[in-house]
């Protein structure tokens, strides 16, 4: 009786089993031998088949691969590329942002004196009109004017003059309080504001500021400096402008009074 092969479990080992089983003289009249050769030759074609599906399905992964590398390539690069812009734009809206803040300081202030100039102040009195009403605390208004100050300019030049305006500028702003306001009205004219002050107050304070124009030295000046003040008391309700009026009354009747006064 012939000995029964063991069965290989791995299907290669099988493969060569039953190739070696067909190759067998021994075996040749055995009838299963046919339909063993017909089933070897289809699992030999099944094979074929199996490795070139696996052979396309490599293919296709490593297509795929490629293309999600190329694909992420570009994510980053233009993540890389937005995140580039971004900051370009953060810098050119603080850079923005910074114009817009000294074009707002320029328009603003006076260039000569630094100190606010007469839309500033307009901004400020309209501010302040609102709170003197909202509190009921009215603000006492100066107009102060350098006294013969065309003589300043016509004996030692207009920019002497421009020095002795920034000494008076200074003197004014120095005098103050710190939470009053001032100004350059125009020419030789500044304009104080002072919140919730009465006007025995603001007389006080515009003495201090008129002092304080009188101490200033200039090597090139001579003569001394004086300058007047008209002041008005703001009326609950009434329009800045009525102030205004009344303050430029006043400073009228200083310097028809006889300059280096204090009106109002
Ligand atoms: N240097 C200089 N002078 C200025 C400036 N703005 C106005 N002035 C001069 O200020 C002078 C003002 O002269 P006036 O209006 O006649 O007044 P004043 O000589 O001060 O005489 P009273 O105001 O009557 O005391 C003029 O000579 C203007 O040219 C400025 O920015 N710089």
């Amino acid at each position: 009786m012939l000995e029964r092969p063991r069965l290989a479990h791995d299907e290669d080992e099988l493969i060569v089993q039953v190739q070696a089983l067909l190759a067998d003289p021994a075996h040749q009249g055995n009838p299963l031998r046919e339909p063993l050769a017909h089933l070897l030759g289809c699992n030999q074609v099944h094979q074929a088949q199996l490795r070139r599906l696996i052979r396309i399905s490599d293919g296709y992964q490593y297509i795929s691969r490629r293309q999600q590398e190329s694909l992420e390539h570009q994510y980053d690069r233009q993540l890389h590329r937005l995140e580039k812009l971004a900051r370009i734009s953060d810098r050119y809206q603080n850079s923005l942002r910074e114009l817009s803040e000294t074009l707002k300081q320029a328009s603003l202030h006076d260039p000569l004196t630094g100190l606010g100039n007469r839309r500033f102040l307009m901004e400020r009195l309209t501010q302040e009109t609102e709170r003197a009403n909202r509190k009921e605390s009215p603000y006492t208004l100066g107009i102060l004017d350098v006294d013969r100050f065309k003589a300043i300019n016509d004996r030692f030049g207009h920019e002497a003059g421009d020095t002795a305006l920034c000494a008076i500028a200074q003197a004014i702003a120095g005098a103050l309080r710190e939470y009053d306001v001032c100004g350059r009205w125009g020419g030789e004219e500044f304009l104080i504001l002072m919140p919730e002050t009465p006007l025995d107050f603001a007389r006080q304070i515009a003495q201090r500021v008129s002092q304080s124009i009188k101490a200033i030295h200039l090597e090139f000046l001579d003569i001394g400096i004086s300058a007047s003040v008209g002041l008005s008391v703001y009326r609950l309700g009434e329009r800045f402008s009525d102030t205004l009026n009344r303050a430029d009354a006043a400073l009228l009747q200083a310097k028809t009074h006889g300059r280096d006064r204090i009106e109002g």
